[in-house]
Parts: C-alpha cells; structure tokens; sequence
C-alpha cells in the first residue's frame, strides 16, 4: 500500500531531525536524489551529453534543494542556469550553484516573457519556485513566467518535490501551474500529487527517501493508494468447495426501456468479474438485451429471490423502473444487504446510510447529492466545486450520509465515513467513454456480493494491510476502480493505445483479476 501525507505530516516528521541540526543533511540528500531523476529523464530522451538545465528557484528550502540539484548538475558538466524568483534565496544552496559554474538571473517583472522563452529552449527545467511551505499559488513575475512557459510547451519538466502551486495536502490547484513530467518528492507521497486536480499536473511521481520515513504516521496516512499486491491479497478466491451460491448472488436493477444498454454492460461486468450469480430486474425489452450477452443471468420480473448484495441505479429510467430501484433499496434497508448505488439511484437515499453502501457518483452527481443533503448548509456545490475539491467533498458527503462513497474521476477517490479515503489511478483518459460508469458498477456489485456477510471471511487480509474491518467497503470499492482503472489500460495496450469501448473494458476484467492473482500467489511465501 502506497500511503500519501499532508504537508504538515511531513513536516513534524522532519521536525527531529531539524532540531537535531540534520536539515542540511536531508536537503543534501533531496537534491542529490532530484539531479539524479533529471539525469535519468535526459538519458531516457537520448538528451544528457551537452544537455541544459534551468532551474527556477524560490526563497524557501524548495528553492534550495533546487539550486543544490543544478550544481551537482553543474558539476556534472551540464550548462546550468538559476532563475531567481525572489531578492532572497537560499544562501548555501545559491553559493554552491555559482561556485558549480552555473550562471545566475534575475526574474522581474520586466523579463518574466523573456526568460519563458529561454527556458522553453531548455532541455530540461527544474521547477523549485514553491514546496510544502507554499501558501496558495504564484503571484506577480513567477505566475508570469509559470503561465508563459506552459503555454509554449517545454521539453521536459521536473518538479522538485511538488508542481509549484499545488497543495501538497489536498491537490487543490492555484492556477498557473506548470505541468511537470516527472514529480520528484521527498520523504513521504504528499496526498496532493494521488488526487486530482494535482495529480494531473505531477506527471509520474517518484519518491526518494531521506531518512524521515520511519517516522511518518503511518497508520494514519491522508490518503492510501492499493498496489498489485494489496489488490492480489483482497480480491476473492473461489475454494474447492464453493458452489454458486456461496460465491455470492448480485441483484441488478438497472436499464430501462431507454437506456437498456447500462443493464447489458452492468450485468456482464458483474458476471465476468467473478459473482457466484447475477439476478437482472427490469423490463422485459432490456431483459432480453441482457440474457442475449449474458445467458448465464437469471431474469425475475417479479420477487428476486435470495442475494447478497445490490446494484442499483445504472441507467434506471421511468417510474416503473425507479419503483423496482426503490423497492430494492427497501429490501437491502430491512435485510442489511450491501448496496451499490449508482446514477438514478442516488435520489432514493434514506436519510443515514450504512457504510456497506457504496454511493458511486461522479462529480455532478455529488455536488447534487450534496445539495439534496439537509447538513449541506445554505451555499450550493457545483459541479467545479467538486473537481477542484475532490477528497474534501468525497470525504464530507461519505460524512454526512453514512455511507462509503466512490467518486469517480480520472482520480478515482473512495472515501469511508471513518475518514479514511483510498486513491486509484490505473486507467487511461480512454477510458472517459459512455458505459464505463455502469462496468465500474457491475465489477464493484460483483466484489461487494462476494465481500457480503455470510460468504467472506476474510477479516485477516484486512488487517495485513493495516485496515480496520470497518473500512472493507472502501478497500473493496478500491480495488473495483483499480480493477476497472487497469483492466481500460490493458484492452487500450491491446490496440497499442487506442480507443476504448465499455465493452473492451469488461472483457479485460477476468484477464485483470487473474493476473493480479497469479502474481500475488508466485509471491507469497
Ligand atoms: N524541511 C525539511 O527538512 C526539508 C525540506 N525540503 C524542501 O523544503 C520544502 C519546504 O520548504 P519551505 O518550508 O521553505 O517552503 P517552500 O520552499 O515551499 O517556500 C516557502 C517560502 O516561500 C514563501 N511563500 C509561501 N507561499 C508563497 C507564495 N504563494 N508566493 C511566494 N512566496 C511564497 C514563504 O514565505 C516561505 O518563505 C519542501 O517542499 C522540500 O522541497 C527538503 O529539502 C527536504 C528536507
Ligand atoms: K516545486
């Protein structure tokens, strides 16, 4: 498990350290850590004989880890040059870089345009202007700069320890950022480069230690990301034993006459991500669409029956089927069943959910859900709100409803009303295609069934990863997205990087579970 801090986080871990005169020490080691990503970046691009590099260097000690970069970049024969976006910078670090041969300017507020342009000619550019010390974004010559340069489209970007400008804690962006291709970060995962909006300037995040890291808190993370192992120890496993109904049966209720094509991709999904049985409840027509991709569904267009777990809401549509939602809800309410909810169903909320209800709204349906919350206050939450703010607003609305909430994004975050929240990010932009939403429902209905009471017993795969058992419905709603994030980013590869259907993403998902799997078991002792 890859766990992400705040800012802060880092730095009472530091704090230690400073006090015990090792500051120096960890800036040393940062930098070092920082010019050696830049040399493997300009290696990788065939571009480190004779390359150039230009820092751009702010007053605090993100500057100086810069500056302590360029010089050993210096020294390494690179044509190095500083730009100063303060009277002030590091003294050290500064001295160090001249004395390395590197050539110093000036940025005012007469040459931000100017120096944009040279550093556009760059091979490669060190973003230091800001760090975790940074309160908001660049301001006046920097902000000139940052906004000149991005629009000119630099070879290639490093940013030292964060993009300058984004919240190392939230990911909450203050315009103009400059993109970076690789994020070099020192000590811990800040939470602002997993969550959007700062993932998406990151780039590739790299982390190098130094020497802060045992005391981080890290049960306490403010954010938590699942990796392949993590994934391969929680996905369920079929015994010697199992039968079809002791692997979970999933009630759907999505589709309607209109939009029958949510029922076919959710119920497919779900079969292929593994359930023990899939009953399908919706009108005839989509039913019919249904069975013919997935026989191996049963149709009940009266009483479903036993199951475990619901989905409901992907393409509901239409009194009729809004009714059978509802009665669903109901029935999952009075039997205490987990419940996927989706698109048309979030409007069907009781009051206080449970927390093995996984709410999974983008990010227009939960600023509305927010704003159909009563505890939500008097000033709307738009949709922007909710893009710009994401972990804050995942975190309140699993808050205020009781329930594990999965918002999905290019960033997908999953937030449990403990406060914990995961982070995943393993699909590609392709994957932003009609349908993709109701496979995510129908592969996360699948883990919830096979997750329910009765049929798990799984608490000790919990707690190897350090989780509360309270907190299974986020991991197993995290590992749904990380499931459909890498199962678009297979069936692209497969077209070397090509579009993407919804379909394409379903019918990676059983290559998906199995390799994780695999893998897991070739490397448990
Ligand atoms: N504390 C430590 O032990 C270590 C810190 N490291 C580096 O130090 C950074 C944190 O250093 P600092 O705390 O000095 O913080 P920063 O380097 O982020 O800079 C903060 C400085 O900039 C000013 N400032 C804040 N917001 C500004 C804005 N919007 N526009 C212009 N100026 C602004 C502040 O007055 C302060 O002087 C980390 O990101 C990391 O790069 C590393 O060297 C590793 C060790
Ligand atoms: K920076």
């Amino acid at each position: 498990m890859i766990s992400a801090f705040t800012g802060q986080q880092i730095r009472d871990a530091e704090q230690p350290l400073l006090d015990s005169g090792e500051g120096a020490v960890l800036m040393q080691r940062a930098a070092y850590g920082l010019a050696q990503a830049v040399i493997r970046e300009l290696k990788k691009k065939r571009r480190l004989a004779g390359a150039s590099v230009t820092v751009l260097a702010g007053k605090g000690n993100n500057g100086g880890d810069g500056l302590y970069a360029a010089a050993y970049l210096a020294r390494r024969g690179m044509r190095s040059t500083a730009v100063l976006a303060a009277d002030s910078v590091h003294a050290e670090a500064l001295a160090a870089f001249r004395a390395a041969g590197g050539r110093v300017l000036q940025l005012g507020t007469s040459n931000a345009e100017e120096l944009a342009v040279l550093c556009a000619g760059e091979d490669v550019i060190i973003d230091a202007l800001l760090g975790t010390g940074a309160r908001g974004g660049l301001r006046d010559a920097p902000a000139e700069l940052i906004a000149a340069l991005q629009e000119l489209g630099p070879r290639l970007v490093v940013a030292c320890d964060v993009p300058s400008g984004l919240d190392a804690g939230t990911g909450e962006v203050h315009w103009p950022v400059l993109d970076a291709d690789v994020t070099v970060t020192f000590g811990g995962f800040k939470a602002g480069l997993l969550t959007d909006p700062g993932e998406g300037c990151a780039g590739r995040v790299e982390l190098v230690r130094i020497g802060i890291e045992s005391a981080l808190p890290e049960q306490a993370p403010e954010l938590r990301r699942l990796t392949g192992r993590d994934l391969g120890a929680l996905l369920p496993r079929p015994g010697r034993r199992s039968h079809k109904y002791s692997r979970g049966v999933l009630g759907v209720v999505a589709g309607s006459s209109r939009f029958s094509g949510a029922a076919v991709l959710g119920v497919h999904a779900a079969a292929l991500a593994g359930v023990g049985m899939v009953r399908y409840i919706g009108p005839e027509p989509a039913a019919r669409m249904v069975l013919s991709r997935t026989p191996e569904a049963l149709w009940e267009s009266g009483d479903p029956g036993r199951v475990q777990a619901w989905v409901v809401g992907p393409g509901v549509d239409g009194e009729e089927q809004l009714g059978r939602a509802g009665a669903a809800v109901e029935v999952a309410l009075g039997n205490d069943l987990p419940v996927v909810v989706d698109a048309g169903a979030l409007s069907l909320l009781p009051e206080r959910c449970p927390p093995h209800w996984i709410l999974t709204p983008h990010a227009g349906e939960l600023a509305s859900l927010l704003d159909s919350l009563p505890s939500t206050g008097e000033v709307a939450v738009t949709r922007a709100d909710v893009e710009s703010r994401p972990l804050h607003f995942v975190r309140q609305a699993a808050q205020q409803t009781g329930a594990t909430v999965l918002l999905k994004g290019a960033t997908t975050l999953v937030a449990s009303p403990s406060g914990i929240v995961f982070s995943q990010s393993e699909g590609t932009p392709w994957m932003a295609t009609a349908g993709s939403g109701d496979v995510l429902a129908g592969v996360l209905g699948a883990l919830v069934a096979q997750a329910a009471d009765g049929i798990a017993d799984d608490d000790a795969a919990y707690a190897g990863l350090g989780l509360d058992p309270a907190d299974r419905w986020a991991a197993v709603a995290a590992v749904a997205a990380s499931v459909h994030g890498r199962a678009g980013t297979v069936a692209s590869a497969a077209c070397d990087g090509g579009p993407l259907t919804a379909s394409a993403i379903a019918a990676a998902v059983p290559g998906v579970i199995g390799s994780l799997s695999a893998e897991y078991d070739r490397t448990i002792p």
